[in-house]
């Protein structure tokens, strides 16, 4: 059986989104992996001047000790246990991509979200590679323009899937998952990224 492989063809982004990269159960199991044994952590943020709390539990894995840093948070990762590496490989086989770290985002409920950002901190290279799975309940993804943020695009990011993000896509569109209202269980997603 082969896997299902959407490529999107937006301007200056290149997206590869493949559905079921893993199958129901398997995602089942990792999810509920994630969720007990990931060391989550709820960190800070300083926006404006101002402190708040992230809007999700987040965590940091590597193969190296490089930290990785954004929104004035600088993140020290825990070393890749068994099931993170064996997914990180996986991911490289489909992708011919390696991958150094993983940054995992816990959203609990619709309130949790994730902000307008491009993943372009400058420790991750010119035209990063971003790798993002997701499991448990889907949340909708979105996109726009830096420079018309009238463009825009969304996908939903459904249990089991994988979205390569590559090329100029962080160069050029900004993504967030945005709040929802609907009373829904957590989403687990986890980011493979390369930090040199
Ligand atoms: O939760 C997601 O799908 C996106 C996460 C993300 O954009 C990030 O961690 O940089
Ligand atoms: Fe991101």
């Amino acid at each position: 059986m082969s896997l299902e492989i959407k490529h999107f063809n937006l301007p200056k982004a290149e997206l590869i989104f493949v559905p079921d990269f893993y199958s129901p159960s398997v995602s089942q199991k990792l999810y509920d992996y994630l969720y007990s044994s990931i060391k989550w952590q709820h960190d800070q943020i300083k926006v404006f001047g101002k402190v708040y709390d992230q809007p999700r539990l987040t965590a940091l894995y590597a193969e190296n000790n490089k930290p990785y840093s954004y929104s004035n948070i600088v993140m020290h990762p825990h070393q890749f246990t068994d099931e993170l590496l064996e997914m990180k490989q996986k991911i490289e086989a489909f992708s011919k991509e390696k991958f150094t770290t993983c940054l995992l985002n816990l959203y609990r409920t619709g309130q949790d979200s994730n902000g307008w950002h491009a993943d372009d901190e400058k420790e991750l290279g010119k035209n990063p590679v971003i790798a993002s799975l997701s499991f448990g309940t889907k949340r909708k993804f979105k996109m726009r323009r830096k420079d018309n943020t009238k463009e825009k695009f969304e996908l939903e990011l459904t249990d089991g899937s994988l979205l390569l993000m590559k090329g100029e896509t962080q160069h050029y569109w900004h993504h967030q998952i945005p709040k929802t209202a609907k009373k829904i269980t957590p989403r687990i997603n986890l980011t493979f990224r390369n930090i040199q």
